[in-house]
């Protein structure tokens, strides 16, 4: 009867697994230490043998394997093998890997005498001359030269409290006007002769015409110096003393025309 039924079920693994359940996989079996006080009660852990395994040194793959297998003397094979009694893995094929000699060689070194100067970078110049583009600069403006001439004293005078540059730049900006006219207007050099003293000062410079009475106590020549100019074309004197001094920046708000060549009467 009972063999009959066993017979006639397709699979009794299917309706009683644990009577005709196949033997567990193989696993390795380690005796742990004693157990501590406040550790679990299990004594005996089951380990997968896949996952405690050391990795191979060296690599599988790696070119010293492969000369270690041809030269079976050679320390570098695996010590696994000998030193454990875990049985050795199954030998995998080895995958091609090539040597010094069959590598592709290095390139050879770039010759120096092939090789050109790099163009120099793109930057912004000052000198308008020397390139033709870039900043350009105010009209009239010469750059100062780095070394004066041996043995030539400055005569730059002491300025009195409160007249520095920066407190020039400072009035300038502070709105108050320092024209002394309504208008910008043709300025004959008659007209321009009648100003001349220090309390109503103007001068011409390139052209221009200045009011420089507010200016005269700022002027780091002095107010003599600078009275030189006044009542009459001061061009040529400020060039042989500073041609590189922007008067057009730092006298804009003293305008007060143009000079203009004398009426025909
Ligand atoms: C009217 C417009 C003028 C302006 C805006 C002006 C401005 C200046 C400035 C900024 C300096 C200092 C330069 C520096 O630090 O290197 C200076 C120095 C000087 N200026 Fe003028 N100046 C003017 C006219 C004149 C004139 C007409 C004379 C001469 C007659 C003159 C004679 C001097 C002298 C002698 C110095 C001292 C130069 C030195 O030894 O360092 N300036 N001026």
């Amino acid at each position: 009867m009972t063999s009959y039924l066993r017979a006639w079920l397709p699979s009794s693994a299917s309706f009683f697994p644990l009577a005709t359940a196949p033997p567990p996989p193989p696993s390795l079996t380690i005796s742990s230490p004693p157990p501590s006080d406040d550790e679990g009660e299990d004594t005996e852990t089951e380990i997968d043998v896949d996952d405690d395994r050391p990795p191979a040194f060296p690599s599988l793959n790696s070119a010293q394997r492969i000369s270690s297998s041809a030269n079976p003397s050679s320390s570098l094979s695996t010590p696994s093998s000998s030193s454990t009694t875990q049985p050795p893995k199954s030998t995998q094929p080895l995958p091609n890997v090539l040597r010094d000699t069959q590598l592709m060689p290095p390139p050879p070194l770039p010759s120096l005498a092939n090789r050109t100067p790099r163009a120099p970078p793109p930057s912004v110049s000052l000198s308008p001359a020397a390139s033709g583009e870039g900043l350009l600069e105010p009209l009239h403006t010469v750059t100062k030269p780095v070394v004066q001439s041996k043995g030539k004293k400055s005569r730059k005078v002491a300025l009195a409290p409160g007249h520095s540059p920066l407190d020039w730049a400072a009035l300038k900006s502070s709105g108050k006007d320092l024209r002394g006219v309504e208008s910008l207007a043709r300025i004959p050099p008659s007209v321009l002769k009648l100003h001349n003293k220090k309390n109503d000062a103007w001068t011409a410079i390139h052209g221009k015409v200045y009011n420089m009475t507010a200016y005269l106590p700022f002027h780091p020549g002095g107010e003599n110096e600078l009275m030189r100019s006044a009542g009459r074309d001061g061009t040529k004197l400020f060039a042989l003393t500073h041609a590189w001094v922007n008067v057009d920046f730092m006298l804009d708000d003293c305008l007060v025309g143009f000079l203009v060549p004398e009426p025909s009467s």
